[in-house]
């Protein structure tokens, strides 16, 4: 039987494939795989140590909202995020000008996963676009201060940053998404960003079009 910190051991491979499965034929986001790779994300996060516990701890608990509507009853209609905002917009269960009863909504939570999902597109874009000697902390907080930052108040941002300081250096963040050489990680982060930008090209247009891209 494996150890619990084999068990545990993250394969960016993984995140990868899930990111794989999560554009149906038709180029709607499947819901459970879009939750599945953000486990897988938020898996090597925890491997990175607890100072990332508060970030960790946040998406887990959006990712756990999403899994409570996809188990939910009417979980047939969180299939894709097509469905969940057709299903969620039709049946007014999101809060859409000032937060009220709907704090749960699929498309909210969603909503901040997103966000992040343009953190992660940036950060991993100039992750495949370093030198050796580049520092894994800076192309976080430039990447965050493009993106995610915008979202939260400076408490948050000033966490983030503390937290971005203890990043391992490029070689350390190489080994642990356990790939293999240098050449093999870029290689794969090539693989992984054009999934990834469309993935969050569709969800971005799908918001846009229903005028949920500020939810409360
Ligand atoms: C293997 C590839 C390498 C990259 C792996 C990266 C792994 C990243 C895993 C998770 C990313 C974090 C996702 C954070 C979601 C944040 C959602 C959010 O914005 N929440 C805020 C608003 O929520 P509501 O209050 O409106 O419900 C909330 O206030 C935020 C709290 C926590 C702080 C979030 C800081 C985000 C920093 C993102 C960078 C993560 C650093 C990872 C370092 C590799």
């Amino acid at each position: 039987m494996a150890g619990a910190s084999e068990q545990q051991k993250f394969s960016f491979q993984e995140i990868l494939d899930t990111f794989k499965l999560c554009l149906t034929d038709s180029k709607e986001v499947d819901l459970q795989h879009y939750v599945d790779g953000w486990r897988g994300l938020i898996k090597f996060l925890n491997c990175l140590g607890s100072i990332f516990g508060f970030i960790s701890k946040d998406a887990s608990s959006k990712i756990l909202i999403l899994v409570g509507h996809l188990k939910g009853e009417n979980g047939s209609q969180y299939a894709t995020i097509q469905s969940m905002v057709k299903y969620e917009l039709e049946k007014d269960l999101v809060d859409v000008t000032k937060r009220g009863i709907h704090q749960e909504s699929g498309c909210r939570t969603l909503l901040r996963l997103h966000r992040a999902l343009r953190w992660l597109e940036l950060f991993l874009e100039r992750l495949r676009t370093s030198s050796e000697e580049d520092k894994t902390s800076v192309m976080c907080g430039e990447a965050y201060n493009e993106s995610l930052s915008q979202y939260h108040p400076w408490v948050i941002r000033k966490a983030a940053g503390v937290a971005f300081h203890v990043l391992p250096g490029r070689p350390a963040f190489f080994e642990v998404m356990n790939v293999g050489p240098p050449e093999q990680v870029v290689a794969m982060l090539g693989e992984a960003m054009p999934l990834i930008s469309e993935v969050y090209d569709i969800t971005e247009k799908l918001y846009a079009q229903h005028n949920l891209l500020d939810l409360p």
